[in-house]
């Protein structure tokens, strides 16, 4: 029997969340590696020689196969027969919509909720300095027209972005979107799909989900009861 992977994540960040969940939904053993991004363990040189050469997580080793990116990483576990088909597809019809989400995904719902995040949260963090209400206003913007997409095209008519059940897409997605509440943003009030949607996702993934959320809710404030 081959070693469990290792998995090196952190649950500040919003793709390790995802794929932390799809792992325990899976029930996939891996060896927790847990990478403090907060403390720059991801930036010395031993992590870009050993761990991973794009100094990101989530990333895994299988038995000495490193390999980054979250979608990367997840084709190759579905490969190999860890990620259940009702989480990701084998057909190929039902996969393309799964991939069609995520390739989707990349530049619009996480650049943009990412950008939001770091501006309002992350950055003053880092900087002691306060955005401006313009840079504000623009980000939100762009994160919202990425929000009115979901809304409006991926819930079109059903429960869950693909179809009427819960797949990896709406993981990935959910994370992203779980990430503007520690900027304070609260998703719900302008988007009634949404708001529903993500509790179903919530309820479909628990008790991970809750679990990969947990610095997220306590960051803002924001427990499992008050929200979504
Ligand atoms: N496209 C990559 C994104 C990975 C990524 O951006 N990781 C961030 C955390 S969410 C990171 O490690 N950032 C550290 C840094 O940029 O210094 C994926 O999906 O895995």
């Amino acid at each position: 029997m081959s070693a469990p992977i290792r998995y090196y994540y952190d649950l500040m960040s919003q793709p390790s969340r995802a794929l932390f969940i799809i792992f325990r939904l899976s029930n996939m053993p891996f060896e927790d590696c847990v990478v403090a991004l907060r403390n720059g363990e991801h930036l010395t040189e031993d992590f870009k020689k050993e761990i991973n050469r794009f100094q990101r997580v989530p990333c895994i080793h299988d038995n000495g196969y490193k390999l980054a990116e979250s979608v990367a990483i997840l084709r190759y576990l579905s490969a190999k027969g860890k990620i259940p088909e009702h989480l990701y597809p084998k057909y190929f019809v039902d996969q393309s919509r799964v991939d069609e989400f995520l390739e989707w995904q990349h530049m619009s719902l996480r650049l943009t909720c990412a950008m939001y995040f770091r501006t309002v949260w992350l950055e003053p963090l880092l900087t002691g300095r306060t955005p401006s209400e313009a840079k504000i206003e623009t980000f939100r913007m762009q994160m919202e027209r990425n929000l009115d997409v979901v809304e409006e095209v991926w819930l079109e008519g059903k429960d869950f972005l693909t179809g009427s059940s819960l797949t990896v897409a709406d993981i990935f997605a959910a994370c992203e979107i779980e990430q503007t509440r520690m900027a304070d943003y609260d998703v719900r009030i302008k988007y009634p799909k949404i708001r529903a949607w993500l509790k179903r996702v919530r309820q479909s993934c628990n008790p991970y989900y809750d679990v990969a959320h947990e610095f997220v809710y306590k960051i803002s404030g924001t427990g499992p009861q008050a929200k979504l």
